[in-house]
């Protein structure tokens, strides 16, 4: 079965605050996501790079999640990524959007839901998470 990555639940991360993910992207990697908000039905943000999967070939695809049920996606133009790559995820919000940095990039997303607070954090997918950090 597909066998779950790392989940943290029981979080209360503010607006302004930083999630940092430290990780190695896998040689073959087909693609991985982080997600955050409130908890597996309720998204702010999933932040889907898709190597090669869905269709999709280097594509960032984000999107929210409301009661279960995916919103509009929004696909990157930018696919700041490469197979093997070391990276740190830098995810942050508002009450406007959430924000994510990388290295040589920075995504912004629409904060639909309006949470006031990131509860859930999960990585799935072809990513070895090395560290995370909340500051
Ligand atoms: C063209 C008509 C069909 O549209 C397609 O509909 C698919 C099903 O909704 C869309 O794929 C879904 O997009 C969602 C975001 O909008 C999520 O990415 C759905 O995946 C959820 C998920 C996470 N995981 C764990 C995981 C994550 C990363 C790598 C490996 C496992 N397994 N399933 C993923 O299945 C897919 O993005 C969408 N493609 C387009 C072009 O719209």
């Amino acid at each position: 079965s597909m066998e779950k990555g790392l989940v943290v639940t029981q979080l209360d991360v503010e607006p302004g605050e930083c999630i940092k993910v430290k990780g190695k992207i896998q040689s073959d990697a087909k693609g991985f996501a982080v997600n955050v908000g409130k908890d597996s039905n309720t998204l702010m943000l999933h932040f889907n790079p898709r190597f090669d999967c869905h269709g999709d070939v280097n594509t960032i695809v984000c999107n929210s999640k409301e009661d279960g049920v995916w919103g509009e996606e929004d696909r990157k133009a930018e696919f700041p990524f490469q197979h093997g790559d070391k990276i740190e995820i830098c995810i942050s919000f508002d009450q406007t959007e959430a924000t994510v940095k990388l290295p040589e990039a920075e995504f912004k997303f629409p904060n639909r839901l309006g949470m006031e607070k990131i509860e859930y954090l999960a990585v799935e997918g072809d990513f070895k998470v090395k560290a995370i950090k909340f500051s």
